[in-house]
């Protein structure tokens, strides 16, 4: 079975030319025979890019989805590929509802009679992996029940090993396929795949989404559905039924009464709130997963759907973007370099000025126009870029909120073309770091470190003790030493911290009593 795979996508290959893409690159004369063969009366009135998309189409969803994820990668695809690629869609027939309502029954261990009071054969929406029908619980309940693509599991098993085969071979025999990193691209999307056809994953997300979005605080900001747990497993999810109307359909909105401006500044308010607050973010933006509601309630909110894709931040990742666009607006580039290489982003021999000057050079030029105009997507593309030259990896959840902010931004954009964004984004920014520098911050860090101190600081001559014996050596007596003498710096901070509330505490009830 894997053979015949393998000669039908050899042959689809062929058929696009893109046998002639990889084969151009191979430096061996063999390769360049058989070029020659297979270029024989052949002639291309279609770009590569163009080529390779309906190729892939024809090969199937898998591929469009692996399309899809290579078009965001523009560190390793060519521009004129990426551009292509960025316009597949997996738009693609229902598959017949009585799969659905088998896969459904299976999944779930009862007749679809038992689980819903009606269930609508009629797909209301399919994509590649999934599809979802409208369905009514027996509380009257009206929900949204994705289904699974049937036999999905077993064709991406094939296709990935086949990706992987041919991974294998670009890094072998291409001269620049080391760069290329066909094999990580591979894994990524193996892991992206896997979690996508996991319907549980794509719920629990979902389900953190809306706990983070049902605080007080935040009310009104996003309506996020609920999940309905006991109709849910790895193929079913069963969510709340949103009604709204996709945020593209700007005309009908503002018809209907909607505040455009104000939806625009919210989305991205939403974005940041997600992403310096939660340090959790929904990354598959695109305006069929938006809604705003139309709901007397609710007017005028956003509705997020399809939870398949989602970033998640580290403080380090969220201390890095914070910082970075601090310093990108008061153009202190020499503080972006200083950054990558103090969180040892960059190799610690990285010569600062050197590096200050390639982020210069990158960054500068957005400031030929308007603060309100420039986008922080893009900025965050460059420096990425950049610090690609200086052998820094950058993490794919970072790539994957640089995409969605260029999403955010256009669509903000779109919605309200005076937009500022940087008016919108700051208050996250300055809230954020002066939570982490501010007193709070620095009240938090010292809880969170006190644990460690109360292991340490009695541990601390018997470390001394061992280390001393283990490695006689005056470097590393003196890494010792100097470990020491830092942490008794903190120590006597604590001490210091720990008086002064002490003395606070006794000079308070002294004037209490003597009042
Ligand atoms: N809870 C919901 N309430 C209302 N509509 C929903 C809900 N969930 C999904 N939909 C509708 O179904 C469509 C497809 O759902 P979803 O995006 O989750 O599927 P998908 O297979 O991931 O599709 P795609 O890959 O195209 O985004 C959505 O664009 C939306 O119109």
């Amino acid at each position: 079975m894997k053979i015949l795979r393998l000669i039908r996508i050899s042959f689809i290959c062929w058929r696009y030319g893109l046998d002639e893409l990889l084969l151009e690159n191979i430096r061996h004369p063999f390769a360049a025979k058989l070029l020659k063969i297979t270029r024989f009366g052949r002639q291309y009135t279609k770009s590569r890019g163009q080529r390779l998309r309906e190729a892939l189409e024809t090969l199937g969803p898998i591929f469009v989805k692996f399309g899809q994820v290579l078009s965001t990668r523009r560190d390793v695809v060519p521009h004129d590929i990426a551009d292509e690629l960025a316009l597949l869609q997996d738009k693609v027939p229902p598959f017949p509802s009585e799969q659905a309502v088998a896969t459904i029954e299976q999944s779930l261990g009862k007749p679809i009679r038992e689980l819903f009071a009606e269930f609508e054969l009629t797909p209301h929406a399919s994509a590649s992996v999934a599809q979802v029908h409208i369905a009514y619980l027996f509380s009257g309940q009206k929900v949204a029940v994705k289904v699974l693509r049937p036999g999905m599991l077993k064709v991406i098993e094939k296709d990935i090993a086949l990706m992987r085969t041919f991974a294998r071979l670009v890094q072998r025999y291409i001269p620049d396929g080391k760069r290329l990193k066909p094999k990580e691209v591979v894994d990524e999307f193996d892991q992206y795949l896997h979690d996508e056809l996991d319907l549980q994953v794509e719920a629990a997300n979902c389900s953190q989404l809306r706990r983070n979005f049902s605080h007080p605080k935040r009310a009104g900001l996003l309506l996020v559905p609920e999940v309905f747990w006991s109709y849910s497993s790895k193929e079913v999810f069963t969510m709340e039924w949103m009604e709204g109307i996709p945020i593209n359909k700007v005309e009908e909105l503002r018809a209907r009464g909607v505040d455009i401006a104000k939806l625009a500044r919210m989305g991205v308010e939403i974005f940041f709130t997600q992403v310096f607050e939660d340090g959790f973010f929904h990354a598959d933006m695109h305006p069929g997963n938006i809604l705003v509601s139309l709901d007397e309630k609710s007017f005028g909110q956003y509705i997020a759907v399809d939870f398949g894709i989602v970033g998640s931040l580290s403080e380090f990742d969220k201390n890095y973007l914070a910082q970075n666009f601090l310093a990108f607006f008061q153009r202190d580039y020499r503080r972006v370099a200083q950054l990558h290489i103090e969180s040892g982003w960059v190799p610690a021999d990285t010569r600062e000025e050197l590096l200050e000057g390639a982020v210069r050079t990158v960054c500068e030029p957005h400031f030929d126009r308007p603060l309100s105009e420039i986008s922080l997507g893009q900025v965050l593309l460059r420096l990425f870029q950049t610090s690609r030259r200086f052998n820094v990896e950058i993490q794919p959840q970072l790539v994957l909120l640089q995409k969605t902010l260029l999403n955010i931004e256009g669509m903000g954009r779109e919605l309200d073309p005076n937009l500022d964004l940087w008016k919108t984004a700051k208050p996250f920014l300055e809230k954020w770091m002066w939570q982490r520098v501010g007193p709070k911050g620095f009240m938090e860090q010292l809880q969170k470190e006190s644990t460690q101190w109360a292991n340490i600081l009695p541990a601390l001559p018997r470390l001394l003790q061992q280390r001393l014996q283990q490695e006689n050596h005056s470097e590393a007596l003196l890494q010792t030493l100097t470990k020491i003498q830092k942490q008794q710096e903190k120590a006597n901070l604590l001490s210091a911290i720990a008086i002064g509330i002490f003395t606070v505490s006794i000079g308070g009830l002294i004037y209490y009593f003597l009042r």
